[in-house]
């Protein structure tokens, strides 16, 4: 498999905080990663400096073979990179519909102006994404609520929006920024059949960020783990979830006693105590606190 995103040697400096550190990583065409870590790891800052929101000092990001790091954010949006936001990125006062379309027009084909002037051919444009939005919509479920207005949706539905928004842009490369916080543990593991046919049918390649574990055991095919800014690991979920560094990063303590997992029925471990999206689950548990 091609690598489709190369990451190397990220280092980004708030001040006096290093908050990522000789950070590289790959993600390979047709692969769902999993960007995993404890809260203040750094796992939103490189989804910034991926997307060209942040400027890191040092490092450099490649898309496609492509050395991206000097272009700005919507020029590698253009080439296929797309995310979604933590805490949203729809807009509240638009409806459902509208926010999928003010998605897609970064690939509209015309200026804003030519638009707004309605000049010959944008309103043949314009017809042909109506079209594909309401395709996009339907394929997420949300025909039902296409012209409501966003900021009246559950938190749920605007997070699906949000996907929907993301997937408007025609990306290569998904780049989901914990999609399963806020969801129900069901919804939550519903999504995996979503990612899943996003990459299969549509030939994503998804990153995500994400501190759900079944969601992260269930559809990553590789996980890497973040922790003070730097790779703490890599691997297959399986063998992460059973990583002595991770267990103790994320309970605190040392990677040889790290702070008190609770017993479980096999070699994995779960957690009772904080963080509590980051119990280290047996296969097929769940923990009910997504
Ligand atoms: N613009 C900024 N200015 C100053 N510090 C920042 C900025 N952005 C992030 N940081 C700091 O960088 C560190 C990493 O933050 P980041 O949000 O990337 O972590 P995270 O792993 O995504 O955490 P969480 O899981 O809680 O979302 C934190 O200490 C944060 O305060």
């Amino acid at each position: 498999m091609k690598q489709l995103l190369k990451v190397d040697g990220l280092h980004l400096r708030f001040g006096g905080l290093q908050v990522l550190n000789d950070l590289s990583l790959t993600v390979r065409e047709g692969q769902i990663v999993g960007l995993i870590g404890p809260n203040g790891a750094g796992k939103t800052s490189c989804f910034n400096c991926l997307t060209g929101i942040y400027q890191p000092q040092g490092g450099r990001v490649y898309f496609d073979g492509r050395d991206v790091s000097h272009l700005p954010t919507h020029r590698r949006a253009r080439r296929g990179m797309a995310r979604t936001w933590q805490n949203l990125g729809v807009i509240d006062s638009l409806t459902v519909t509208e926010n999928v379309m003010l998605a897609q027009h970064q690939r509209a084909g015309y200026s804003a102006l030519a638009g707004m002037l309605g000049l010959a051919g944008t309103w043949h444009r314009e017809r042909e994404l109506r079209r594909d939005a309401a395709e996009i919509i339907e394929y997420f479920g949300l025909d039902g609520v296409a012209d409501e207005r966003a900021g009246e949706l559950p938190y749920g539905v605007r997070k699906t929006c949000d996907m929907a928004m993301a997937l408007a842009t025609d990306p290569r490369l998904l780049m989901l920024d914990e999609p399963a916080s806020g969801l129900s543990p069901e919804e939550a593991l519903g999504l995996s059949t979503t990612l899943r046919e996003l990459r299969d049918r549509l030939r994503l390649t998804i990153l995500m960020i994400e501190h759900h574990v079944p969601l992260v055991a269930e559809v990553c095919d590789y996980v890497y783990v973040l922790n003070f800014g730097e790779l703490l690991t890599e691997g297959e979920p399986e063998a992460i979830q059973r990583h002595p560094e991770v267990i103790a990063a994320y309970l605190g303590g040392t990677a040889e006693s790290p702070a008190e997992p609770e017993a479980a029925d096999d070699d994995t471990v779960q957690f009772a105590s904080e963080p509590p999206e980051w119990p280290l689950m047996a296969e097929g548990k769940s923990n009910g606190t997504a």
